[in-house]
């Protein structure tokens, strides 16, 4: 049993280490010397993770129950506890600060605590799970006694992980990129194996289980399964149609809906839905649920397609109002009522014990169409098979006309490639360049917009370090009703206030229109946007899913053409 000190202690020394070399080294060493049982629960952990996010499992600790429960056990007001995140800018800091601040000097986290009992990292992981499992009346006050009973346990070094572990806001500088090599390294596996093995799984514990039990054997063996989401496919974007359909030889056209993506998992009776992020939101679509159900005639299946919602003229609704759908925890009967979704699928993925992916795309629709029966709310997409690019163009227009984003050029030979944005899947929307941004700070605004923020920091990602690299900000296209909304949901996001200016914790996407891409030494991308405006939040987006430093590269060269 490994204590979760030593996670602890871990996790420090990674932070004070900057080459991700040597990070990986120590990822490595770590990952070999914890007993087999503990490794998924490492992995996970490591990656800021206490279960993955398709799990049906969740914590539900937010930061209100939190600071809550720090105020109890330190008698501290949770008013004095936020100014204490606030000049710390961290959850781990703070909780160490408010315990000193109990106790005079010393540091002492409780009653409860003796030397002589450690606890180990699969104390903590089972006492979370405990957490998770506990539901209905009364159930914020029954969390938040286990929770301070687990930190009561814990040392202050512990407690600053286990803090931030609770909160989601681990963020040590552990992506998957360095849990891909660390595993590679510790169980002698090519790193090419275990990036397979994640994209089919999505899930870096089980990689590293099957690495550490049976090497590259045992993670070949890998595959998917029902209620595990794999990685989805994507799609590059094409100037062109004409080219697009040319270099194909022959393409599979579609329209582009403006929805949501949607992964479905019929398992007999029991169908499990994720996000685009590979969230589990089955609980907010019931009626896709029974429409799966009802029409999709399989006894195991999974599926890929888009949801939407159209209104009286049978235009899509915007894409906020299917979001509203998506994320709903409450109410979900109304909801359901006043935004009916149609679902398009437009692939297959597996079907009744057959794992279909390494079949051509023209093979897995044959499937798809065989299986999905035609109704209301759930429809095979239409598809054409063509190689002229006037048809192409067609197409396009009939979309756009019907409100849609514009068309999807895939190639008819191609299998399905989880997690990867290749050639084979093209996506044609109208000129309107936008790019998808994180949000890494802000500002407070002026006169009438005083008490809001009203301007922010946006940053593309770089996959390479991990980093959020500044472009621009962007104030203009916030509506007032925005105004509102936006500064509730980043109010919880400050990692750092000064004066006017905010730092946020880099959580939410806004996908941004532009005039103009120009080269700039303000901001550290080398790059910033010119007359930039908001057009949405993409709710569906992690932030690892912004557009990275290279299509802003991308997008640069081609204005220059
Ligand atoms: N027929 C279709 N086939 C594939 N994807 C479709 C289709 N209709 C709509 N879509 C949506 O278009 C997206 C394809 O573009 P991409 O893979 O680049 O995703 P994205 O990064 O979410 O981009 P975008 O912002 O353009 O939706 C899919 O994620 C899916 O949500």
């Amino acid at each position: 049993m490994t204590a979760f000190k030593e996670f602890a202690h871990v996790c420090s020394q990674i932070e004070n280490t900057s080459s991700s070399l040597e990070i990986t080294d120590m990822v490595a060493e770590f990952f070999r010397i914890v007993d087999t049982e503990e490794l998924p629960v490492v992995i996970h952990f490591i990656m800021g993770e206490v279960f993955p996010a398709w799990s049906e499992e969740e914590l539900g600790i937010g930061k209100g129950l939190y600071y809550t429960s720090l105020s109890k056990v330190s008698g501290l007001s949770v008013d004095e506890i936020k100014e204490i995140v606030r000049k710390t800018g961290d959850i781990g800091k703070t909780t160490i600060e408010v315990m000193k601040n109990k106790s005079g000097d010393q540091v002492t986290f409780s009653v409860f605590f003796d030397d002589n009992t450690q606890l180990s990292i699969i104390d903590v992981y089972e006492a979370l799970k405990k957490i998770a499992a506990i539901n209905g009346k009364g159930s914020q006050n029954i969390k938040m006694k286990n929770l301070q009973y687990i930190f009561s346990k814990a040392s202050p070094q512990e407690s600053q992980y286990m803090a931030r572990l609770v909160l989601e806001e681990l963020r040590i500088g552990v992506g998957e990129g360095i849990v891909r090599d660390a595993i590679a390294l510790a169980f002698d596996v090519p790193a090419e194996s275990i990036e397979r093995g994640f994209m089919l799984t999505n899930d870096m514990g089980a990689v590293g289980l099957a690495a550490k039990k049976g090497g590259i054997e045992e993670v070949e063996k890998l595959n998917m399964e029902l209620n595990r989401p794999i990685k989805l496919m994507l799609a590059q974007v094409t100037p062109s149609i004409k080219t697009a359909i040319e270099e194909m030889e022959e393409a599979a056209i579609e329209w582009k809906f403006d929805g949501a993506r949607l992964q479905v998992h019929k398992d007999k009776d029991k169908v499990s839905i994720y996000s685009r992020k590979l969230e589990n939101i089955t609980n907010s679509l019931p009626d896709v649920v029974s429409a799966v159900k009802e029409y999709v005639n399989a006894d195991t299946a999974i599926l890929d397609g888009e949801a939407f919602a159209v209104d009286e003229n049978g235009k899509p609704k915007p894409f906020q109002e299917i979001l509203k759908r998506l994320r709903r925890k409450y109410d979900i009967e109304i909801t359901t009522r006043d935004i009916p979704l149609t679902v398009k699928f437009f692939d297959i993925m597996y079907l009744n014990g057959d794992y279909l992916i390494d079949l051509s795309l023209i093979e897995r629709r044959r499937l798809l169409g065989e299986c999905v029966r035609n109704s209301n709310s759930i429809t095979v997409d239409q598809q054409v098979v063509t190689d002229d690019p006037e048809i192409g163009e067609k197409i396009y227009s009939e979309a756009i006309r019907a409100g849609h984003e514009g068309i999807m050029i895939k190639n008819p030979q191609s299998p399905y490639t989880p997690g990867k944005r290749g050639k084979n899947w093209l996506k044609k929307k109208p000129v309107m360049e936008t790019l998808d941004l994180v949000v890494i700070g802000g500002e407070w605004g002026y006169g009438r917009r005083t008490n809001f923020i009203g301007s922010y920091t946006l940053s593309c990602y770089d996959p390479d370090s991990g980093n959020f690299l500044p472009i621009g900000k962007v104030g203009t296209g916030i509506t007032d009703e925005n105004l509102v909304e936006l500064t509730g949901l980043f109010s919880d996001l400050i990692v750092v206030e000064s004066g006017r200016d905010l730092e946020f914790k880099p959580e939410i996407v806004f996908e941004v229109a532009f005039e103009e891409i120009q080269k700039s030494t303000n901001y550290e991308s080398g790059y910033a946007l010119r007359f930039p405006r908001l057009v949405s939040i993409r709710d569906d987006k992690s932030p690892h899913e912004a557009d990275t430093i290279s299509r802003v590269d991308e997008i640069y060269r081609s204005q220059r053409k």
